[in-house]
């Protein structure tokens, strides 16, 4: 049976750049679902499976999702059939979820392996903004990393911390990951 190591953290703290790098080194990537607009650079089936709102809330009806949540406007959800496909393969693969995702993941899984991928505020910020998009949302991303993303109470479901903020070296965050994978460090 697979494992699973789900990723949270607040916006713009890395998740993504740690995905893609993960599955050059060969960890298959579990993708969600979500009725947000693509970004320019982002495809369909490689970052989401992107839903209009009416075939997401047809998954919902259909029991389609493990768990689903709304953020900023927008449905998230990971299909069931993802996750099934994913723990039959024996490998390790890997999801990004937030928080509720990752306990709601670990109480149907329980050797779901938590990581927290964290970067400072002022960190977000300037990634954020270089990233664009409309102001009110990245105001929106800020404030719920300032708010909840980087409490103690949302970290502290966590199985293992990476920082990735302005200085951390990427490559040094990759190896950790990578560690952490394979199962050499766990804190
Ligand atoms: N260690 C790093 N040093 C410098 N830039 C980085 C580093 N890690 C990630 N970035 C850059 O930060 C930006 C945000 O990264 P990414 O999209 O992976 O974040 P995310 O956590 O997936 O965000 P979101 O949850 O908003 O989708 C990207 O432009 C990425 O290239
Ligand atoms: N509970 C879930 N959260 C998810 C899922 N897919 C992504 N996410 C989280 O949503 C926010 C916003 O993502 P973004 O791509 O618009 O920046 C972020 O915290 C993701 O981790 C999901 O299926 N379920």
């Amino acid at each position: 049976m697979g494992k699973i190591f789900a990723f949270y953290g607040p916006s713009a703290s890395g998740k993504s750049e740690i995905q893609r790098e993960l599955t050059v080194f060969g960890y298959p990537k579990i993708i969600t679902a979500t009725t947000r607009p693509p970004r320019s650079h982002e495809e369909d089936g490689v970052h989401y499976l992107f839903m209009t709102t009416e075939q997401f809330e047809h998954a919902l009806a259909e029991h389609s999702f493990i768990e689903w949540t709304s953020y900023n406007g927008n449905y998230y959800g990971t299909l069931k059939a993802s996750i099934e496909e994913a723990l039959r393969q024996d490998g390790k693969a890997h999801i990004v979820l937030d928080l509720a995702g990752v306990l709601a993941l670990k109480q149907l899984y329980a050797d779901t392996v938590a990581v927290y991928i964290g970067a400072n505020i002022s960190t977000i910020t300037r990634r954020l903004k270089l990233r664009g998009g409309a102001a009110d949302e990245t105001e929106s991303r800020i404030q719920k990393a300032e708010q909840h993303e980087l409490s103690i109470e949302y970290t502290q479901h966590a199985d293992v911390i990476v920082w990735n903020h302005d200085g951390v070296d990427f490559n040094d965050t990759m190896l950790r990951v990578r560690n952490i994978i394979a199962g050499n460090q766990t804190d």
